[in-house]
């Protein structure tokens, strides 16, 4: 008996693209633009770990001891909204969006995602949004191809001179250090891609795109073109 249903028929599959990269080489502007452009739901992961250090700086939790984190570290509610032109991030019911990004919670996150039980904790909140966006979701983060979603229908790794994502981070802040700016995302790359969980790594299947001097339109053509191709051979 012919059981799927004339909606279930004719709705395109979700498509899933996983888009990862270092800091500063354009994956949230590119990942939230593309979600837009193709009615794709948008998640930003480091949102998401940002959020978590947040909650263990503001609860007395020493983010240097990687045993303390791990006992507090399935504590904390993270709710993410995906929304491509209005995403959310709250912890425990409270608006997290701005004090995520503060210079405290910027120093102080890859320590914290180093943590297995972390990154398990996230990395399942991840796998059930994705599984849940109907028609389909833009994942951006270090380890979305590689780990949380390996069966993604795309994958983009993206990369950047170390000087054009310096530049891009300090032009997002008034007054900051050009140097300082360049050395602290180095340090940062270095603990994400060196440790022993999930690191920031470019999985073997994916695209990947230099975008130093590439502007985000071209960026975002690249990447909704290049998912274009892949739904069209599906
Ligand atoms: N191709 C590009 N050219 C110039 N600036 C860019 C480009 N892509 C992104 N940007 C800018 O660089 C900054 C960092 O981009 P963002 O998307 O937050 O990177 P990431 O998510 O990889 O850290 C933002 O201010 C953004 O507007
Ligand atoms: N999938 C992910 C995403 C982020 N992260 C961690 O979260 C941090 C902040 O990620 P982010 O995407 O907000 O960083 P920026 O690119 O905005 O600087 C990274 O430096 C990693 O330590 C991760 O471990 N895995």
């Amino acid at each position: 008996m012919e059981t799927v249903s004339a909606a279930a028929r004719t709705a395109p599959a979700a498509v899933i693209v996983a888009i990862d990269g270092p800091s500063g080489t354009g994956k949230s502007s590119t990942s939230k633009a593309v979600a837009a452009q193709l009615g794709l739901s948008y998640l930003d992961t480091g949102a998401q770990y940002r959020a978590i250090t947040w909650w263990m700086l503001n609860n007395g939790i020493d983010v240097t001891d990687a045993a303390e984190i791990a006992t507090a570290a399935a504590k904390p509610v993270i709710v993410s909204g995906t929304d491509p032109s209005a995403p959310t991030i709250t912890v425990d019911g409270e608006d997290a969006s701005g004090p995520i990004r503060t210079q405290e919670v910027t120093s102080k996150v890859s320590a914290v995602s180093a943590v297995p039980e972390v990154r398990a904790l996230i990395t399942e909140l991840q796998r059930t949004i994705a599984t849940e966006a109907g028609r389909g979701i833009v994942v951006e983060g270090r380890d979305i191809g590689t780990t949380v979603l390996p069966d993604a229908d795309i994958k983009i790794f993206l990369t950047a001179s170390p000087e054009a994502r310096a530049a891009r981070r300090s032009g997002e802040v008034k007054g900051s250090d050009l140097a300082a700016t360049r050395e602290a995302l180095i340090k940062r790359d270095a603990a994400d891609s060196g440790r022993k969980t999930s690191p920031l790594a470019k999985a073997a299947d994916a695209v990947e795109v230099d975008t130093t001097d590439l502007t985000l339109a071209q960026v975002v053509e690249c990447v909704v073109t290049l998912v274009g191709e892949k739904q069209a051979a599906k």
